[in-house]
């Protein structure tokens, strides 16, 4: 199984998500894909950079994996950040979800147990 690394930046009582475009797309947390002799948390802090221009350090999970396929596995983290402001360069829309909006949004079917999870704790 190769791990799927989703973070959910953590800003007062907001969390960022960004909305991936196309036949498949709906909200996820900016993330992507751990390389080889990375941790996720490594993994994690060069998808942002890369994806949103963003400092961060990732902090604890939100729960156990969920299979996006027989291939991939979602593992996902909240964060907090350490230097900068998002910068959309991927995505098609970035927006800052407060608790109460965070459920109904449409998030891509394998975030939906870590969006639950997270508003829980917001
Ligand atoms: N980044 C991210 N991907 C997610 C989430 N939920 C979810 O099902 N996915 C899926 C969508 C994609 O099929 C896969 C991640 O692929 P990706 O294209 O973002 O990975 P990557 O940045 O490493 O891209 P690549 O260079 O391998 O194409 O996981 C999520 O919350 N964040």
């Amino acid at each position: 199984m190769q791990i799927v690394v989703g973070v959910a930046v953590v800003r007062g009582e907001q969390v960022l998500a960004a909305y991936r475009p196309g036949p498949e797309g709906g909200w996820e947390f900016p993330g992507g894909k751990v390389e080889p002799g990375e941790t996720e948390a490594q993994a994690g802090v060069r998808e942002l950079r890369e994806e949103l221009d963003l400092e961060v350090e990732i902090g604890a999970s939100l729960g156990p994996g969920v299979d996006i396929s027989d291939k991939y596995r979602l593992h996902v983290y909240r964060a907090t950040i350490v230097r900068g402001e998002p910068v959309r360069r991927e995505h098609a829309e970035l927006r800052w979800f407060a608790a109460a909006e965070l459920v109904e949004a449409d998030w891509l079917v394998p975030d939906r147990p870590f969006v639950r999870a997270l508003r829980d704790q917001l």
